[in-house]
């Protein structure tokens, strides 16, 4: 229906800006392009949903949010599979651990700042529906 669509473009602009937002903070300078396969050559074998930023943005283009708690599930995703594949006790593992859970916390206080709480339930009840 033609009102929902409206909802779900406003959406879609909110998205891309956080998504820029997180994507621009040198912290996060990992997780914004997918691990590389050729470099990493087990990465598949340990994480079965590889999610990183710029695949997040390419989901927002192509409408793939109908709500920002799915947006934050992938968030969650590039934080749990940092957190598996990086589990040591090396300073490197523990670096990059640090780095996803701040990932994590800044893209929901980000969201929880930014979206009015009504639009969001307004977003979820139409991801129900589709
Ligand atoms: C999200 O990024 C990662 O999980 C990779 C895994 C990785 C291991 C070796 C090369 O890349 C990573 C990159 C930089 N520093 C730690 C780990």
């Amino acid at each position: 229906k033609r009102k929902e669509d409206y909802k779900l473009r406003e959406l879609r602009i909110f998205l891309r800006d956080i998504c820029r937002k997180l994507a621009s903070n040198r912290r996060f300078y990992k997780f914004t392009k997918p691990v590389d396969l050729e470099e990493v050559t087990d990465y598949l074998e340990i994480i079965k949903q590889p999610m990183d930023l710029e695949t997040m943005m390419t989901k927002v283009d192509m409408h793939k949010y109908n709500c920002a708690k799915e947006f934050l599930d992938d968030v969650d995703l590039i934080c749990a599979n940092a957190l598996e594949y990086n589990p040591d006790k090396t300073s490197s593992d523990k670096q990059i651990r640090h780095e996803a859970c701040s990932l994590r916390d800044h893209a929901h206080a980000l969201i929880d700042v930014e979206m009015d709480s009504d639009f969001e339930l307004e977003c979820q009840e139409i991801a129900r529906r589709r």
